[in-house]
């Protein structure tokens, strides 16, 4: 069949809006209508070249929502009316990492999927004279029609809008998991976020679900303020307008009369900075500090940091889309919105045609968006 989709033809270019040629679901597969899609800066990193696995021409996109249309042999789980998030961390229950119990990263098709290819090593996408085109984080999203395979398909109740739960695809679930799932934070904790935009937002409002004191929100931008505190920031920074570094700031406000040392328990990198994952580090609690790095920074790109700041206690860790498990754990996250747990409404700024997707990454890069969402 035909479908429409903005495709990244090279690094660096703007997305173009064609017809492509879409093949249907093999074994295990299924196709789904996207019906909205988020604007990731993910989507970004991989269209500007920064990413190492990066491939073209390819059809990004990775978070979205929609319903399944036609479904391949074998497949079990799904029928066609379906509602589902496609899941660029699938859920096998089968392999060695998803029968561990200690992560989240399913390891079934993560050699295709990096590279751009169905299970099978073949893409379902191509140009209409025949190139193929490359499938994205297993999802493409930026395509009105597109198949996964099963494994990477969340099922998830019908009564819930698609122009707002595409966000949980993956936005909302990272921010949230990252806080509730990877870190643990636990009552009381004294907390801080680095990048305040569509996924340190998420990690604000986990924050406050976890019961967390002191939420302290960190940005460059100062029009971020306002809408972190409406989730649960209880203190801003802007790191151009403080004195001296950021770290010894923190420090100084995280001090009690009690405890002079200061530090967060835990912080949080959403801002792909190498430089601010180091700050973020340094900034928690000699003894316990937690760091979780959300952000993907660019190809080449290294941490660094003192070792002693380890043999101090602080642990430095990672999560990919939260640590959440999402056959499992998605369809719960759509419950918690539906039940008015968590918000998302206010976070999505935007929202445009296919046919205007490039004006989304064009509001990301301004700073003017938290989250533009594609209807189709
Ligand atoms: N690990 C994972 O599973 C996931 C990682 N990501 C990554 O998380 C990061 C954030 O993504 P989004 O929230 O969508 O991006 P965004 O563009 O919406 O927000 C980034 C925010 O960071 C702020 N910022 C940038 N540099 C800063 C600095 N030096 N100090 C303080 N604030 C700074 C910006 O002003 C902006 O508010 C990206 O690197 C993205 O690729 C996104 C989704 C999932
Ligand atoms: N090349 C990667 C894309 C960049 C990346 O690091 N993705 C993260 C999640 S960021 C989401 O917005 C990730 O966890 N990817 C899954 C993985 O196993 O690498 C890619 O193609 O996924
Ligand atoms: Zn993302
Ligand atoms: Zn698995």
């Amino acid at each position: 069949m035909k479908t429409r989709a903005a495709v990244a033809l090279e690094a660096g270019r703007p997305l173009e809006v064609m017809e492509v040629n879409l093949d249907g679901p093999k074994a295990g597969e299924v196709m789904i209508e996207i019906k909205a899609t988020g604007i990731c800066h993910t989507d970004e990193f991989t269209r500007s070249g920064d990413d190492p696995e990066g491939l073209f021409p390819a059809i990004l996109g990775h978070e979205g929502t929609g319903v399944v249309v036609e479904v391949g042999p074998d497949v079990k789980s799904l029928k066609p009316g379906d509602h589902v998030i496609p899941l660029y961390t699938p859920e096998c229950r089968e392999c060695p990492s998803c029968l561990s119990g200690k992560t989240n990263l399913c390891t079934r098709i993560r050699a295709t999927q990096g590279q751009g290819l169905m299970p099978d090593g073949t893409s379902r996408f191509s140009m209409l004279d025949g190139t193929p085109i490359h499938h994205y984080m297993g999802c493409s999203t930026f395509s009105n029609y597109t198949v996964l395979p099963e494994i990477a398909v969340a099922k998830v109740r019908e009564d819930a809008p698609f122009d707002k739960i595409c966000y949980i695809g993956c936005g909302v679930t990272t921010g949230i998991g990252a806080v509730i799932n990877t870190a643990k934070v636990e009552i009381g904790a004294k907390a801080v976020v680095f990048g305040l935009g569509g996924i340190g937002l998420n990690v604000v409002q986990g924050l406050r679900l976890a019961g967390a004191d002191m939420i302290i929100g960190v940005d460059l931008n100062n029009d971020r303020k306002e809408m972190a505190e409406r989730f649960g920031m209880t203190h801003f920074v802007n790191p151009k307008e403080i004195d001296g570094n950021i770290v010894s700031h923190i420090v100084e406000m995280t001090k009690t009369p009690f405890d002079q040392i200061g530090g967060a328990d835990y912080s949080f990198d959403a801002t792909g900075s190498t430089k601010v994952m180091r700050d973020a580090l340094e900034c928690t609690h000699r003894g316990w500090g937690q760091s979780v790095i959300i952000g993907v920074a660019a190809a080449g790109a290294e941490i660094s940091t003192r070792p002693f700041q380890l043999v101090t206690g602080r642990v430095w860790k990672g999560t990919a889309f939260g640590g959440a498990r999402g056959r499992t754990d998605v369809p719960k996250i759509v419950d918690w919105y539906m039940d008015g747990k968590i918000e998302i409404d206010p976070m999505i700024t935007h929202t445009m045609p296919l046919d205007d997707i490039n004006k989304g990454f064009d509001l990301m890069h301004k700073g003017e968006s938290i989250r533009s969402v594609v209807l189709y």
